[in-house]
């Protein structure tokens, strides 16, 4: 089976159709104000109805007001959260949906621990740390901070790139990555061949 992947911080429409023709799994939409992928609902609900069929949509929140997400799902019908700050377990449950919880990776970080209060996510989100950026960095982390016997699926991410992909999928042995920064042109706006070499690069390894 090979590796899913997430192609993340999607702002235009372009960039969702040449995401999804070269093979995408899932697309990230961006609900955080200080992220220059941000969207704003009306715009992500522009873009979903976009996607085709059998691609997942994510939406991206870093502790976010629970008013907000709830606001957001009323009108972007998104398939997965992704919450990306410091959430309890409780805080991402509290909607209803399924998520992913996305862990920032240092060396004190315990993924085991994480991965037994997270039980009820789909999936850990692991990133790397760097202090007062919660994510979308470029940065990658130690891949070997991450125990082979995780309880859950892991979506590897943090500075991935066409690049790095092959060997972070070998090395890991991941459920899926997710990239952002790594496959564009300028901040929020995609390169449609550095995605379709990110795609195709991880699903061959
Ligand atoms: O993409 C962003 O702008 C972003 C902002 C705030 C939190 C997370 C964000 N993106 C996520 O960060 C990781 C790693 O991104 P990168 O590939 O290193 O740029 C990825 O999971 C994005 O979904």
């Amino acid at each position: 089976m090979s590796v899913r992947v997430k192609i993340c911080g999607i702002t235009r429409t372009e960039d969702l159709h040449a995401a999804c023709a070269a093979g995408a799994d899932a697309l990230g939409f961006v609900f955080y104000d200080k992220s220059p992928r941000h969207v704003s609902a009306a715009a992500a609900a522009a873009l979903l109805r976009e996607m085709p069929p059998f691609v997942q949509s994510v939406g991206l929140f870093v502790d976010a007001d629970p008013a907000f997400v709830e606001a957001v799902l009323q009108v972007a019908p998104l398939d997965l959260l992704q919450f990306h700050g410091d959430e309890t377990p409780a805080d991402c449950a509290r909607h209803g949906r399924p998520y992913l919880k996305a862990i920032r990776v240092n060396p004190d970080t315990d993924l085991l621990k994480c991965a037994a209060d997270f039980e009820a996510a789909r999936g850990l989100l692991l990133d790397a740390f760097v202090p007062g950026v919660p994510g979308g960095t470029g940065e990658r982390f130690d891949w070997s901070l991450i125990p082979r016997e995780l309880p859950l699926p892991v979506i590897l991410s943090g500075g991935l790139d066409p690049g790095n992909v092959a060997e972070a999928v070998r090395t890991v042995r991941p459920w899926a990555v997710d990239v952002s920064s790594g496959v564009e042109a300028s901040k929020g706006i995609k390169d449609a061949l550095k995605v379709a070499q990110f795609i195709a690069r991880a699903k061959a390894s």
